[in-house]
């Protein structure tokens, strides 16, 4: 997951491969509930989707006093004890509505005499309304108060009046603001439901019907039989009782899919053999949002499903815009909004008027965002139209997530636009609520275009602090760092492994040896065909032997494309003598980093001292200074700043600022003007 303020995602141009789809979140927070309210049972859940979310509902049912068992993707949930729930809890639920509104509903209804239930969320979750579904419980006896604004957690909950618990046969609830009122309605009433039945009825139109779909599917299998009249009328049968099912397996979610299959319908060519692979979910599921892959066939995508898979490729091209009712797959949708900057005309999406109450107003945040891109977007209380930029109105976009993980996905796609313009996206972390890994899928599917990956050079003397200044930039940034010295010193150690002597005259081995290193950078361990040979290389003898290596050039050439193929998606920080000069000359920034010999041999002194190696500073300095002078006077690729670098000399700066330097620097030269207002700087 990329934990940083923003990922600069490079102009795309491809993509093909597989990908294994995370759980749903829809279906993994259902089962968690209804495992846990299958008293003194135990259910073991498979593939249960590990976000933010799933793990507010996790915490929550722990602190209730539910056991819990997880590995890795497998959770093995022993249902609540009645008797035993504490007396108070606090639950923080984050902005998970899949937790908010069963949890309310359940506890509701079990939460006995003397006892008190507070329920709360992000600032986002208390301008999510709940008041619907609190009105619903109250028809039921059910004790709720507001603890700040009415109709909006945070909620107090305490024990149900029994009376009016057992007079009240019939609940009335809406059903126009979110369906996870009534999915709360049904999953919490089977707890009551002993000696009558339970008549849930719709007030207004249904929305979202699929999520109460899936809903009675699950039910279902936990023994629950809803008799459903027409998607108006819901009745729990007397004598409702949870079943644990034993074993439950959890499908891939379908609305993470979109993504998926709109990148398949944007950048895979079938002429060239390209596409997209989705394992873990198919036609058959049991998700409202499968049926996404109806509207992107409508825009033109090629779709092919399996019982569980999909394989999309590019169709028409460019897309065709449509005029689609978006009530039956609201989650999904979103993605046809920028799926949309690819077609021709305009695309229309009604209906869709549950979008202002999710994570964030959708409608209005894909207008701002869209927008910022270039498209024409126009929309009201509950539709949004979008037409694409023309060719030569893009604009580059740092697009403002607002904590939604589908904004933050679905906008990853303007990446393929045509004009190649950047696309920052801001916090991509707010993936974790249903896909922590989606950038990473996404980067090991797209191609970029040609000489597009970003890539930032640091060179300089030895002990300069060039590998420290990489390392600290990449996490800023979310890039991958090639520590160049590092393969010289592993060819050095393998010329001596093969009892080669490191000599012009040997040029010829030792460049097949450079050819075929077994190389694997593992955290604190190089393996040399398998073999850690960390040590080895960063011992004097190692130093002194790639200072000699990487003086020949048949050795240099032979290395070279190893480096260059490191300049991956999202992009690479690379440190070493000939980064920007010979490596990546066309990289966007390009830092010599250099600190006066005295500055240099102490650190590098602290360093080894630190490390339990017993040096003295006077010899440290002198066998510096003769590797600068060797470094800098040798034939080729000698070590000078790059024409078009920026000199750095952090004598008396800390690392932290040398990076914030960096940062801005790369700010400047890579996102350009398009960013400099927006917030990061
Ligand atoms: N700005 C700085 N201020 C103080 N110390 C620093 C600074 N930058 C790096 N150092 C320290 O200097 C030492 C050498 O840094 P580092 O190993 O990153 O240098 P390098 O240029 O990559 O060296 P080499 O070329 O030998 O691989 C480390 O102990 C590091 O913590
Ligand atoms: N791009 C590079 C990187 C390193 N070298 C040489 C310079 C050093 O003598 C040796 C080890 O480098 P270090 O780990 O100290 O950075 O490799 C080079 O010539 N070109």
């Amino acid at each position: 997951m990329f934990s940083i303020p923003f990922l600069d995602i490079a102009a795309l141009q491809s993509a093909t491969g597989t990908v294994q789809l995370p759980g749903s979140k829809s279906i993994s927070n259902r089962v968690l509930l209804l495992a846990a309210l299958c008293e003194g049972q135990t259910t073991v859940l498979h593939d249960v989707l590990a976000s933010d979310d799933t793990d507010a509902m996790l915490t929550a049912l722990q602190t209730l006093g539910c056991e819990i068992e997880r590995q890795a993707q497998q959770v093995r949930i022993t249902g609540l004890d009645r008797q035993s729930l504490p007396a108070q809890a606090q639950l923080h639920l984050g902005n998970a509505g899949t937790a908010m509104r069963p949890l309310t509903a359940a506890l509701a209804l079990l939460v006995g005499p003397g006892q008190a239930f507070e329920l709360t969320g992000v600032a986002r979750m208390q301008e999510r309304p709940i008041g619907d579904l609190v009105d619903a419980l109250r028809q039921l006896g059910c004790a709720i108060d507001y603890l700040k604004n009415p109709g909006f957690p945070p909620l107090a909950l305490r024990a149900a009046d029994p009376q009016k618990l057992q007079a009240s046969g019939s609940i009335q609830i809406r059903g126009d603001v979110s369906s996870q009122f009534l999915t709360a309605m049904l999953m919490a009433l089977p707890l009551v439901a002993k000696e009558r039945d339970y008549v849930i009825e719709v007030v207004g139109e249904l929305i979202s019907k699929p999520y109460i779909a899936i809903t009675l599917n699950l039910l279902a299998r936990f023994g629950i039989v809803v008799r459903n009249d027409n998607w108006q009328r819901f009745t729990i049968a007397a004598g409702s009782r949870y079943q644990s099912p034993g074993q439950l397996h959890v499908e891939a979610d379908a609305s993470s899919a979109s993504y998926l299959v709109a990148l398949g319908g944007i950048a895979s060519d079938p002429a060239l053999g390209q596409a997209i692979t989705i394992e873990g979910v198919g036609e058959d599921s049991i998700q409202g949002d499968i049926r996404f892959i109806d509207a992107a066939r409508q825009m033109g995508v090629h779709v092919e499903t399996g019982p569980n898979w999909l394989r999309v490729q590019r169709g028409q091209w460019p897309l065709k815009a449509i005029d689609i009712d978006g009530n039956h797959i609201p989650d999904a949708a979103m993605t046809l909004a920028v799926m949309a900057l690819y077609a021709e005309g305009t695309t229309r999406i009604t209906n869709i008027a549950s979008w202002r109450v999710k994570e964030t107003d959708r409608i209005d945040a894909m207008v701002n965002e869209l927008s910022k891109l270039g498209a024409v977007v126009d929309s009201g209380p509950d539709w949004i139209s979008v037409a694409p930029p023309a060719a030569d109105a893009w604009r580059s976009a740092s697009i403002a997530t607002y904590d939604d993980h589908r904004v933050a996905m679905c906008f990853s796609l303007a990446a393929f636009n045509p004009a190649s313009v950047a696309v920052r996206i801001e916090d991509p972390r707010c993936v974790g609520k249903t896909f922590p890994d989606y950038f990473e899928a996404l980067f090991a599917l797209a191609q970029p275009k040609p000489n597009a990956v970003p890539v930032i050079c640091i060179d300089g003397p030895s002990a300069s602090g060039k590998g420290t200044l990489a390392a600290h930039v990449a996490k800023q940034l979310g890039f991958h760092v090639l520590d160049s010295g590092a393969l010289y010193r592993v060819a050095g150690v393998a010329a001596r492994q093969r009892g080669l002597d490191i000599a012009p005259e040997h040029a010829p081995a030792l460049a097949d040896v450079a050819r075929s290193l077994q190389l694997v950078f593992d955290g604190e361990r190089v393996l040399l065909d398998g073999r850690d040979v960390a040590a080895a290389m960063r011992s004097d003898a190692g130093s002194r032997d790639a200072s000699l290596i990487s003086a020949i050039p048949a050795v240099r050439d032979a290395l070279l494309q190893w480096q260059r193929e490191r300049a991956a998606l999202p992009g690479l920080v690379a440190d070493g003598r000939d980064m920007g000069t010979v490596v990546f000359p066309d990289a966007p920034l390009k830092v010599f980093l250099t600190a006066s010999a005295e500055h240099r041999a102490e650190r590098r002194y602290k360093q080894l001292i630190s490390q339990g190696f017993d040096v003295k500073l006077a010899s440290l300095r002198e066998e510096l200074e003769a590797r600068d002078l060797r470094d800098t006077t040798r034939a080729v690729a000698p070590l000078k700043p790059a024409v078009d670098a920026k000199v750095l000399d952090n004598s008396d700066l800390s690392v932290a600022e040398a990076t914030e330097q960096v940062l801005q620097w790369w700010r400047q030269a890579y996102a350009g003007a398009a960013f400099a207002t927006l917030g990061h700087d």
